[in-house]
């Protein structure tokens, strides 16, 4: 332990500050920079509106609402936000230093080490001789080993720690994996192997990635972000953890969901890994196994719900803002419905804000059934559609598709609206259930008589398109999937729900049941599977296509805040991916591996539609989008160290 500035730090705090060269004088090396977080522990940060912000909140009670004070400070400035210029020689402030990493301390950070694959050369000017044996191996080998050691493992769980240590080891190693493999490692990374890591995460915890804001931080969230090592944020995502993917509240160890999506932010869409910020808003469970599990690592109490939860969540909010400015983007990633609707109604005029499992999925889900008509015939208005399940995915998709039904036909959305049915867990959303339906089911409610199980809505209804987003698995029996085969050559079937566990049916149950005929998509993968003789490969339609690109365009373009039609481009420009030849084998979603590509034209459109609606304020507007969004995007390459 040492003492700087009158705060304590350990060495490891300071990232090997014994070893590393002061930069402050040597700016333009091409070396491998390292901030120093030494964040002071007194407890004041050093910006002056923060300061008087915390001190305010500090006078008040602890449940006095903060909110005024939060946002009174904020400009959207973001020039001097750690006060180290407007500091007063009575505020102290947060002693970062820049400085340049070499020997053990440069082989142990993530972002700057190369392991094996260091040059002679860096080895001798960045003391690194005799910390390595003698060998040089380039990135292409590592990557080969590395595969080699992975597909070792037959258990998921195993291959996604083993994924998570190498992004903590060396993380252009990481994304280039991901990369270059990215149909087989997505499943890892990503749902399926993401949700049991959840489930388990206490368990298999190591080392900590992202920020946990519990409540125990209520009232010092300016701090807490001040904790974390990067200033330039370009893109959070946030979860409160209440309903991942399928599998419902996992509290605090929801905190995969965020890390995973981020590392497809920067491997789909290239976004530097530095930019990302994944958080986890701990505000309790009421998973009781999760309370009564010795290694759970979160609060230990139920949730907060009502002004405490909306109190910190606007705390949260304000202080993204007055750290990261105006264009951060926050991506809302699986809360439960009833909180989903309202953050995004709530912070979608003040703040960039984007709920992935309300938007991403129905722009995904869009895109897909656009490129289905192309196997089907007929427009968008003329299929019916019945959901099962009206929550956030559910009632996004509809209200796209509704969306762009109206468009192209001029007919006024409170019509296009009653081609779309909703069943959820009571039965057929109906008028005469007006009364006691939650807000966002609404809409759906159309002049029908009362329908209780799903196989009778399809008989009644007759859908050309089914699509499952309740999170419950096997609901699409082999009765609904032949009812549905019955009327229609190709019924077009979306089992959205997230892992394969609560997939609504299988792809082999699909192809099987509907005697090889329907087109099926679903947002777990399953591998291609034989019919009477022939393969079918079905499609993955998860929000994984649309996210990355979609905030890569909202990036480049500097957009201020989100508008539906950039959704419907979004779709758009991946529905054109899909090729002849990805028709041929009855895909509607081209495949991952040429997801880059993908991300780029939707970043594009996305891009051109914040220009064309006056939310982009990175100007001039660059010639040519596509290739603009490619220039600015990540590459894992490896750096030469001077
Ligand atoms: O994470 C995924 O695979 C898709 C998604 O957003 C969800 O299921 O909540
Ligand atoms: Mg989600």
């Amino acid at each position: 332990m040492f003492s700087l500035n009158g705060s304590s730090f350990t060495n490891n705090s300071l990232s090997g500050v014994s070893r590393c060269l002061t930069q402050s004088s040597r700016r333009g090396v091409s070396g491998p920079m390292v901030v120093a977080a030494a964040v002071n522990s007194n407890g004041k940060p050093g910006d002056r509106n923060v300061s008087v912000l915390v001190e305010n909140s500090m006078k008040e009670s602890a449940a006095a609402p903060v909110e005024k004070e939060i946002k009174s400070t904020v400009t959207g400035g973001v020039g001097d936000v750690y006060g180290e210029d407007s500091a007063t020689e009575d505020q102290s402030i947060t002693p970062w230093t820049l400085s340049v990493a070499s020997g053990y301390s440069l082989l142990r950070n993530p972002h700057y080490n190369k392991g094996l694959a260091f040059s002679e050369k860096e080895r001798d000017s960045h003391y690194l001789r005799g910390l390595l044996p003698p060998v040089v191996v380039n990135h292409d080998l590592q990557v080969k080993k590395m595969m080699n050691n992975l597909r070792q493992y037959e258990v998921p769980l195993q291959r996604y720690i083993a994924m998570m240590d190498i992004q903590e080891m060396n993380e252009r190693l990481y994304y280039k994996l991901l990369m270059d493999n990215v149909e087989e490692l997505l499943p890892i990374v990503y749902t399926p192997t993401v949700g049991e890591a959840c489930q388990k995460y206490g368990s298999i915890f190591r080392r900590p990635q992202g920020l946990f804001i519990s409540l125990k931080e209520k009232g010092k969230i300016n701090e807490v972000l001040k904790n974390w090592p990067e200033r330039k944020i370009q893109v959070i995502v946030v979860t409160d953890g209440e309903r991942i993917l399928g599998l419902g509240d996992l509290g605090c160890q929801g905190m995969g969901i965020p890390v995973g999506k981020l590392s497809l932010y920067t491997a789909l869409g290239g976004i530097r890994p530095s930019a990302c910020l994944p958080i986890t808003i701990d505000v309790g469970t009421n998973n009781e196994d999760l309370l009564n599990d010795e290694f759970y690592i979160g609060l230990r109490q139920r949730r907060a719900r009502g002004q405490e939860y909306a109190e910190l969540f606007d705390e949260f909010m304000y202080a993204v803002k007055q750290n990261y400015g105006e264009k951060v983007l926050i991506q809302f990633e699986d809360f439960a419905n009833h909180n989903a609707f309202d953050l995004l109604a709530k912070y979608g005029t003040s703040h960039l804000v984007f709920n992935d499992d309300i938007q991403g999925t129905a722009s995904v889900v869009l895109a897909g059934l656009m490129a289905s008509l192309q196997l089907v015939g007929g427009t968008l208005a003329e299929h019916t559609f019945l959901f099962l399940g009206a929550g956030e995915a559910g009632t996004g998709i509809a209200e796209l598709i509704a969306l762009e039904m109206s468009k192209q036909t001029g007919i006024p959305l409170e019509e296009t609206r009653k081609k779309i049915w909703m069943l959820d867990s009571k039965g057929l959303i109906v008028n005469s259930r007006m009364e006691s339906l939650q807000h966002f089911k609404r809409p759906w409610a159309h002049e029908h008589e009362p329908v209780k199980e799903l196989v009778n809505a399809v008989k009644s209804i007759k859908p050309t398109v089914l699509i499952g987003s309740s999170g419950a698995g096997r609901t699409f029996t082999k009765e609904v999937v032949q009812a549905l085969a019955t009327f229609n050559e190709k019924p077009i079937i979306f089992a959205l729900s997230n892992p394969t566990s609560q997939s609504e049916c299988t792809a082999e149950e699909a192809y099987s049941w509907s005697e090889g005929r329907a087109i099926f998509a679903s947002g777990s993968p399953f591998a291609p599977v034989e019919y009477n003789g022939k393969v079918y490969a079905s499609g993955q339609a998860n929000n994984a296509y649309i996210f990355p690109g979609f905030g890569l365009g909202l990036i480049i373009s500097g957009a201020i805040r989100v508008h539906d039609d950039m959704l419907l481009a979004a779709s758009e420009a991946l529905a054109e991916q899909v090729s002849q030849e990805n028709f041929e084998k009855g895909l509607i979603y081209p495949p991952f591996t040429n997801i880059r590509k993908i991300s780029a034209n939707i970043a594009a459109k996305v891009a051109a539609k914040a220009y064309e609606l006056g939310l982009a304020t990175r100007l001039p507007e660059p010639a040519n989008l596509v290739a603009y969004a490619e220039s600015c995007m990540y590459s894992p390459a490896y750096r030469s160290y001077r």
